[in-house]
């Protein structure tokens, strides 16, 4: 649950904060002084903080400066009278993330309360760029990690990029279809960017007007247009220092873009209607799932602007052309909703499986989440089974038995066929029948490397090191009589790598273990 820090010492604002943030769910503490404030900061580490512009031992807007430094990231909304939004705007320029004006309005605390929230959320969780499920989920269940899914060579070539360009003070664009993961990446990158330590904010350009994307960016004098009641701040003020990512670049519209264009260029802006000079240093990543090359070609885009924003470009392929992530996924996925909706799904059904992975997933991981979700809803039994899937998928095929190893993985661990019949890694529990093995894992490869399956795969390589990884594995595993301990000492991975790529490759240790050698087999 998250928590919102209260410094306020009227009692009006402290009751009508409880009961509106008590309805979202999220726990509410309270300092009615700034020494109180900044101690229960200290204590509590909390999400937001509601901050009273007017307390009795200092002013809210000397209190920032001290909060800055112990929590630079910490959205802070101030409360003020509206005769005092002069100070208001003031904290804004400081790096406020909002303020509100008394008398309070319980909606629009809850829905400030939302978005700052989501705001640190963006800046606070890590998102770990990771192939392995079950390593993740500890942390996922604590809500400490985003976890980024995949190893498939695509993915892998993101991580890369995320690696390069984050500690360069360029420009991201980061393209990719709907729901491919855009903005963990935009994340990922700003985490682990020199800028870490400053603020992260996120603005869609899709979701506001030319006019009131305009004024959230670079904010407005009073009177600018109809209903700019008072100057605000906009984000790339109140970001100097920080990341700014602009979702859905590719939506916005030509003048806006001409003044980012200028920002990029010279770091400096004006606010609508305003004629100051406003310097500031904000590093932009920006994201977008339209063709922007075809917009140029169209005139709706500048390519100037696109050069601009193209310091360095990161491509997320979609999910379709990383079909070997999709086990992983799904089985994430259905591990986090069966939690979720405390229902005991222990596998999937090797029909439904091939199924999934015959879909091509135009809405991708996004996509894959909704279909995930509800089909845990709709189980019954401890396997999910294809009837919960939706009728595009059904209908899309591969009911058959098209994918063999997805469905040799997806079987429970009971129901696996043995490894050893799928690999032969050795004879019995000794030393394989080659000096090191190799000959035998050489005909095995040569089989799996038929002709028809180099002509008809698309994913040859990840597919071959799998094989070759589920030989290693078994292979070690055999020799150590089942024993994990032993086996994860000697392949040099922790216990927990290796549950995992026993769960993910569908290794069986009971195949590893023949009738007499389970009864000296160590339990783990
Ligand atoms: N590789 C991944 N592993 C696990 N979850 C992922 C992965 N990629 C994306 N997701 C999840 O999928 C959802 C959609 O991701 P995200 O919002 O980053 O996509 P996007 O490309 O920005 O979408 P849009 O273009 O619609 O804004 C999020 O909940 C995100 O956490």
């Amino acid at each position: 649950m998250a928590d919102v820090l209260v410094i306020d010492d009227d009692p009006m604002v402290q009751q009508l904060v409880a009961a509106a943030l008590k309805k979202l769910d999220l726990g509410v503490r309270f300092a009615d002084s700034a020494a109180a404030g900044l101690q229960a900061i200290r204590d509590l580490n909390p999400d937001t903080l509601f901050l009273d512009i007017k307390l009795p031992d200092v002013s809210g807007l000397d209190l920032t400066e001290q909060i800055r430094l112990l929590d630079p990231k910490l959205p802070v909304v101030f409360i003020t009278v509206s005769d005092d939004s002069n100070t208001a705007i003031e904290a804004m320029t400081a790096g406020a993330y909002e303020f509100l004006l008394k008398p309070l309005d319980m909606a629009q605390v809850q829905e400030v309360a939302c978005r700052a929230i989501k705001a640190r959320r963006m800046m606070r969780v890590p998102v770990r760029m990771s192939e392995s499920v079950g390593e993740l989920e500890g942390e996922r269940q604590s809500g400490t990690e985003d976890p980024m899914i995949g190893r498939s060579l695509p993915m892998l070539e993101v991580y890369k990029d995320v690696g390069r360009v984050a500690n360069q003070e360029v420009p991201v664009l980061i393209c990719g279809e709907s729901g491919t993961g855009k903005e963990l990446v935009a994340r990922a990158v700003y985490q682990h960017s020199l800028r870490s330590d400053k603020p992260f904010l996120a603005v869609n350009c899709a979701a506001l007007s030319e006019t009131l994307l305009e004024s959230e960016l670079f904010g407005h004098e009073k009177g600018a247009f109809t209903g700019a009641d008072r100057r605000r701040i906009g984000k790339f003020e109140q970001c100097d220092g920080g990341t700014i990512f602009l979702d859905e670049v590719g939506d916005m519209a030509a003048e806006v873009q001409s003044k980012v264009l200028r920002l990029l260029q010279e770091q400096t802006f004006e606010r609508v209607g305003g004629s100051e000079t406003i310097q500031t240093d904000v590093r932009i990543i920006s994201a977008t799932n339209r063709d922007l090359e075809a917009m140029i070609e169209a005139g709706e885009f500048r390519l100037d602007l696109y050069h601009r924003l193209n310091g360095y470009l990161i491509q997320l392929p979609p999910l379709r052309d990383r079909m070997e992530d999709i086990v992983r996924l799904v089985e994430y996925l259905l591990v986090r909703y069966s939690r979720e909706s405390g229902k005991e799904l222990r596998g999937i059904a090797p029909e439904t499986l091939a199924r999934l992975r015959h879909y091509d997933w135009p809405g991708n991981i996004r996509e894959m989440q909704s279909v995930i979700r509800k089909a845990v809803l709709k189980s019954t039994g401890p396997v999910l089974v294809p009837d919960t899937l939706p009728t595009e998928i059904i209908n899309a095929g591969g009911g058959d038995t098209e994918f063999p190893e997805a469905e040799r993985r997806a079987k429970p661990a009971s129901s696996n066929p043995p490894v050893a019949s799928e690999i032969q890694p050795g004879r019995g529990s000794g030393d394989p029948a080659g000096a090191d093995g190799t000959g035998e894992m050489c005909s095995d490869l040569a089989q799996f490397l038929s002709d028809e399956r180099i002509a008809k795969s698309e994913t040859l390589y990840a597919e071959t090191l799998e094989v070759m990884e589920r030989y290693l594995i078994a292979r070690v595993l055999r020799s150590t009589q089942g024993n994990q301990s032993r086996a994860a000492a000697t392949l040099g991975i922790s216990r927990g790598s290796l549950r995992n790529k026993i769960r993910t490759l569908g290794i069986s240790i009971e195949s590893h273990v023949t009738t007499a050698e389970r009864g000296s087999r160590s339990k783990e």
